[in-house]
């Protein structure tokens, strides 16, 4: 059989997967960015294009779409749609958060749970890619009402999910609160206590010491060792963040412990700038405790003043988090970055910078850490929440921090490393995609076609 070149292989698999998933727009984006960086990995590896890898890596293994029936405090009866894929298990059980947003739909689910298979990949924790999530928007709902949702969707996840087979985390809209009603209901209708089905547990019955924290602090760490790399520090420099949730605020608390000086936050309402840095028990008060919308922040804070609409990245700074949601910075908000004088990015949110922004921070030489490996620490603190289940024992927090910091570091060396080895040292989209598709196509390789 002669095989075709790679280039061609790819063109050939885009095509096809553009065809039969045509119109889900933001899946064809994740697919694209990762296929397009793989032509000197399968130079490589011509087997991974005779054992028809990508072909198979780009179909999700099964995807499951339900009814979520649930009754809101005024007695009416509610639909919202659930779903879950469950994308690629070569390297272990699925593993993957749910969103709950109304932009939620099968295309934001498979892009999530595309990106997911590299990232857990990357984090050489032996666990495979998935997603899931729903329409379902969270906001102004009571506790009661996200309580009914949570076991409404549970009653049917059950089936799909276990400790073994996949399991679920948060993700925007799913927070300590979901994840508690949920693993409730699972508890109650399999009369079983598998602490590891779910991960983001509260840390006194099963959750792990620092995972809120990890998704934030981990996109830190590796800007910090991409600046490292280059003779650089986060200390004394100014940072923009986007986002107001789990991972923003968690990434300006390491920043600001790092030295550095967190000037934003933003919700879907507009953004906060606080010259004198981020405040954040303020903001953990107004957003986490309160949920109550940005502006609130500057009404409490002197130094602080609220923009409505506009975006954070319009605000000087030399390191930039977007850790709010996909496509949130854009080309012109890039070259507003790159006139500021910005040096790294690195993405705490999944794809939330468009292709176009990418290539210009890349061409101007500024730091760009994907998503896929600079936000990895979550979920790498989840395998370590499902160890600690497994093994019946609980971690300190330094521990479960340093532990983070080491796969934080390792996550870096292997995209450096792999970035040196195709040609291209310091692309780390093209080093994260490389070295974690070799690992989940040689798996697959050994597994045979199935
Ligand atoms: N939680 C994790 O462990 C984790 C891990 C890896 C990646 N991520 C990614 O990080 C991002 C944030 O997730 P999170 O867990 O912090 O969620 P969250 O629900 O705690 O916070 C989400 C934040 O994004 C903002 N946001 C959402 N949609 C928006 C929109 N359309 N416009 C403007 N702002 C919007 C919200 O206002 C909120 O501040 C997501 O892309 C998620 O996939 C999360």
């Amino acid at each position: 059989m002669t095989l075709p070149t790679p280039e061609a292989h790819l063109q050939s698999v885009l095509e096809a997967v553009e065809t039969r998933n045509s119109g889900e727009a933001e899946f064809l984006q994740a697919a694209r960015e990762v296929l397009e960086t793989l032509a000197p990995v399968l130079a490589e590896h011509p087997e991974f294009i005779e054992a028809g890898i990508l072909e198979r890596l780009v179909e999700p293994e099964r995807q499951l779409i339900f009814r979520v029936p649930w009754t809101d405090d005024a007695g009416r009866v509610r639909v919202n749609r659930g779903f879950r894929v469950q994308f690629n298990s070569a390297l272990g059980p699925y593993k993957g958060g749910l969103r709950f947003h109304p932009t939620v739909n099968l295309s934001v689910v498979k892009f999530l749970g595309f990106e997911q298979i590299f990232k857990n990949a990357l984090t050489s924790q032996r666990i495979g890619g998935g997603k899931g999530g729903s329409d379902f928007d969270p906001s102004g709902r009571s506790d009661a009402e996200v309580m009914r949702f949570c076991q409404s969707f549970m009653t049917e996840l059950v089936h799909r999910i276990g400790e073994h087979t996949d399991i679920p985390a948060g993700d925007i809209g799913v927070g300590a609160r979901e994840i508690g009603y949920l693993f409730g209901q699972y508890r109650r209708i399999t009369q079983r206590y598998e602490a590891g089905v779910l991960t983001g547990k509260g840390v006194g019955w099963g959750g792990a010491e620092v995972r809120t924290e990890a998704t934030g602090y981990g996109a830190v760490f590796f800007a910090e060792e991409m600046l490292l790399r280059a003779g650089e520090a986060i200390e004394g420099r100014h940072a923009v963040v986007s986002g107001s949730g789990n991972v923003a605020t968690y990434a300006i608390e390491k920043i600001q412990q790092l030295g550095g000086r967190a000037l934003t936050a933003s919700d879907s309402s507009g953004y906060i700038v606080d010259e004198e840095g981020i405040d954040l028990e303020v903001l953990k008060q107004v957003k986490g405790v309160e949920r109550a919308r940005i502006s609130e922040y500057a009404a409490r804070r002197p130094s602080a003043r609220f923009v409505a609409g506009g975006s954070v990245w319009d605000v000087p700074a030399q390191l930039a988090f977007p850790c709010a949601t996909q496509n949130e910075l854009d080309a012109e908000a890039a070259r507003t970055l790159l006139k500021n004088g910005v040096r790294a990015v690195s993405e705490g949110a999944n794809m939330p910078t468009t292709p176009e922004a990418v290539e210009l921070f890349q061409g101007a030489g500024v730091l760009f850490a994907p998503g896929k490996a600079a936000n990895a620490g979550g979920v790498a603190t989840s395998a370590l929440e499902m160890s600690q289940n497994a093994a019946r024992s609980r971690w300190d927090r330094d521990k479960s921090e340093s532990r983070l910091h080491g796969i934080m570091r390792d996550v870096h060396e292997a995209s450096y490393a792999a970035s040196e080895r195709y040609g291209r040292p310091g692309d780390y989209v093209l080093g994260a995609n490389s070295a974690a598709f070799v690992t989940v196509a040689q798996a697959m390789l050994e597994q045979g076609v199935i």
